[in-house]
């Protein structure tokens, strides 16, 4: 079977998205990634395919505005950054908690929590491939990060006097203009759960919604939406925009991903906990412990990221590939895409913020979130987040590269090199799997001529075309068709598969004047090869990443993220399958379950000695430490000593005491196993200006040549 896909972007911008579109040169070469989605006159940004590796080439918020008809730029910049910026942007009112429970009750969504529990059993559409029962995913405490959360989070909650003061008026619900009005909005539930009990602005965001995606109207999705509304009634971003509206725009990137109603509920719910009084356990058992763990996950990585932001900690390669490790390892790698999703729409969004935390948040997308998409293979949302940032963090260069770009790119030369291709080869008769185009991103342009110190004329693949053939031989006949169409640049063919590179990638790439003189990277392969290029040891991570040495851990985790997400999110899955990759029924290794049952966690099975990272703050300062499997509170502690022998000068090591803290709560057992995203505070037993004072008495003792005290206060340390 032969797919054709290209997914553009248009220039002017203003048709980025709605460009991309799908050459089936027979109707059963279909890879129709929006299978679900309803027919939209605006197709959002990620609907656009991942095959091909898709870009959102102007990243430039007046650009944005103009491309994401469909919705993120009717939010305005409206991200608030919850932890940092509370004081200024939330508020509570005169509402007292307990009144603000019984508002609660009285919503919609008490009624639903009447509901069949099975409801809850996670999706109503069966899981892509593989079914499984989310509904036996228990999370155990579903609160061990409440507490943490809740302290940093203070007062962050601005709740309303009247949840029903928000109008649709007050909100610029443009995207809505072509939604269905809110009596035809789809759900069938309680009967007594319509959409009159949503506030107006809420009708808007769900027929939205529901007109870009079919799976918001999926009963379980509904109950979400009802959840989420419920939860943060009241609640506006910086930019005075509602809360809810971020938590929708979130499932929805999830959803034109393909991602299953458990992981879009989720999507809508991932804040809830964080910023109303729900709990992690009202989410699991009102939507099945698959939801609330997703949502625990979620709400985990966020604190950590945001340490890591505060303390700038991904600067540091060790680090950071630690963190990307740990976000990979320590949670569902679906927590991880819809932290992922979270973050692409508060990019989409970063107008709101002061310069400096934009150039912040920029720095941390690039440091940990970017990585992370590429790793997940999830391109599309990958290149979004890239040229975001370079937006925000070169805005120079971005402008520079992107007006000379603008004169350049040709999006209508690779569609018609594309369909002038697939003619050549069907009258040569040659059958191949695939013909994908693309144009490469912004940033992608712009890395490459930094790295490779290149200027714009040196870039010889801003535009390409990728064939997938079933044998060598017609990679090779391929290549003739390709030469007798176009000229060839002389001195970039490549033969790599009669030399294959070091880490094994094979392909024939050869550079071409296509239509218009425009160069074209033609890359020509069979789909074994492409699998090794995308999925094996010449990954396309693993090529963008550089020259890092990887640990099997590090490998294996990465396979096993990818397989989930394929399992997860129908795209990704179209994807592979259109190559005829077929063991996405299967993991690629044998991994045990998660330690609570959850079978989209990764477990280091297959090298049981994989490495533990741990969040360390020590005098306030976080950094990412590595143990070995199996190590415990002690090891750390031990380890965390040797650095605090603070006052050899004294020519006896002292060794303040240490209290730790495991995951915010004092560790009664230090012998207490480790786990992957652990964080571990260590607190001086003696406070501050008491040390101080110690450290006076010795220094005197010691100059008197007295042998310091075990008693009275000296006893406090330990050597
Ligand atoms: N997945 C994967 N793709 C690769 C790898 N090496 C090269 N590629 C692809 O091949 C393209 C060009 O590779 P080459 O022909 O070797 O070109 P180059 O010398 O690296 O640079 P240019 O010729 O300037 O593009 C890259 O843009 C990738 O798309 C690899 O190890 N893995
Ligand atoms: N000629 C091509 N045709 C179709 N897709 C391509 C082509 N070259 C790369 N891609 C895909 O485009 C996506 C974006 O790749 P990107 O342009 O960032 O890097 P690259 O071209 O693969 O590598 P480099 O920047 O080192 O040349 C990836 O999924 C990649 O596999």
């Amino acid at each position: 079977m032969a797919v054709s896909t290209i997914a553009l972007y248009s220039s002017p911008p203003s048709s980025v998205c709605s460009a991309s579109h799908q050459i089936s040169s027979n109707a059963s070469y279909d890879l129709d990634v929006n299978a679900r989605s309803a027919p939209s006159a605006s197709a959002s940004p990620s609907q656009k395919p991942l095959v091909g590796g898709l870009s959102c080439l102007f990243a430039s918020p007046a650009i944005k505005s103009a491309s994401y008809s469909s919705g993120a730029e009717d939010l305005g910049a409206l991200w608030h950054d919850r932890a940092e910026e509370l004081g200024s942007s939330y508020r509570y009112s005169s509402l007292t908690s307990s009144m603000k429970r019984d508002q609660a009750h009285q919503s919609p969504v008490s009624v639903l929590q009447g509901l069949n529990n099975s409801i809850g059993s996670g999706s109503r559409s069966p899981p892509l491939r593989i079914s499984a029962d989310f509904s036996s995913i228990r999370s155990g405490s579903g609160g061990m990060f409440k507490g943490f959360v809740r302290h940093a989070l203070g007062s962050c909650v601005d709740y309303e006097s009247s949840p029903f003061d928000l109008d649709v008026k007050d909100f610029d619900l443009s995207s809505s203009s072509n939604a269905l009005s809110a009596d035809e909005l789809h759900f069938n539930m309680d009967e007594n759960f319509t959409a009159i009990d949503l506030p107006a602005y809420a009708k808007g965001l769900l027929s939205d919604a529901q007109s870009k995606n079919s799976i918001f109207r999926d009963d379980f999705v509904v109950k979400a939406f009802y959840e989420a509304e419920k939860a943060h009634r009241g609640q506006k971003r910086s930019s005075g925009h509602p809360y809810l509206q971020h938590c929708v725009e979130t499932a929805i990137l999830l959803a034109n991903i393909g991602a299953s109603s458990t992981i879009v509920a989720a999507g809508l719910l991932h804040d809830a906990v964080d910023d109303s009084f729900l709990t992690f356990d009202h989410i699991s058992s009102s939507f099945g412990a698959g939801v609330g763990d997703l949502v625990e996950g979620v709400s985990k990585l966020s604190q950590l990221s945001k340490l890591a932001r505060e303390n700038n900690t991904a600067c540091k390669t060790v680090e950071a590939d630690r963190l990307h490790t740990m976000f990979l390892a320590m949670a569902d790698a679906r927590a991880v895409l819809i932290k992922l999703a979270d973050r692409l729409h508060n990019m989409l969004t970063l107008d709101a913020l002061p310069l400096i935390k934009q150039q912040r948040f920029a720095k941390e997308t690039l440091e940990i979130f970017v990585p992370l998409a590429n790793r997940l293979g999830i391109s599309t949302w990958k290149e979004q987040l890239e040229n975001i940032c370079f937006t925000y963090l070169y805005p120079d260069h971005h402008q520079e590269l992107s007006s000379k770009l603008l004169k350049s790119f040709d999006e209508a030369a690779i569609t018609s090199s594309l369909e002038k291709l697939e003619e050549a080869l069907k009258d040569a008769g040659i059958s191949y799997h695939c013909a994908s185009g693309r144009h490469k991103s912004l940033y992608s342009i712009y890395s490459k001529m930094s790295k490779k110190k290149l200027n714009m004329d040196e870039i010889h693949d801003i535009h390409g075309l990728r064939l997938i053939v079933e044998s060598e031989e017609d990679c090779y006949k391929a290549l003739s068709v390709v030469q007798q169409l176009w000229h060839e640049v002389p001195e970039r063919f490549k033969d790599y598969i009669a030399r294959p590179k070091c880490n094994g990638y094979q392909s024939l790439h050869t550079v071409v004047t296509g239509t218009d003189m425009v160069p074209l990277e033609v890359q020509i392969r069979t789909k074994e090869m492409h699998l090794q290029a995308e999925y094996g040891l010449a990954a396309h991570w693993r090529y963008k990443e550089g020259d890092s040495q990887y640990s099997s851990f590090v490998l294996q985790m990465v396979e096993w993220a990818r397989w989930v997400m394929t399992w997860q999110c129908e795209a990704i899955s179209k994807d592979r399958t259109s190559v005829g990759f077929t063991d996405s029924v299967k993991p690629p290794c044998t991994f045990p379950t998660h330690s609570k049952g959850c079978t989209f966690s990764w477990k280091p099975h297959c090298d049981a000695d994989g490495p533990i990272f741990v969040i360390m703050i020590e005098n306030d300062k976080m950094s990412v430490q590595e143990f070995p499997a199996n190590s415990s509170v002690m090891d750390l502690l031990e380890t965390a000593g040797r650095g605090s022998f603070r006052w050899m000068s004294y020519r006896f090591p002292v060794k303040e005491e240490l209290r730790p803290r495991l995951n915010h709560k004092p560790v009664s057992d230090p012998s207490c196993k480790l786990k992957m995203g652990d964080v571990v505070e260590l607190t001086p037993a003696i406070p501050d200006k008491s040390l101080v004072e110690y450290r006076e008495e010795i220094q005197r003792m010691y100059n008197r040549g007295a042998t310091p005290l075990a008693a009275g206060p000296v006893a406090s340390f330990r050597s």
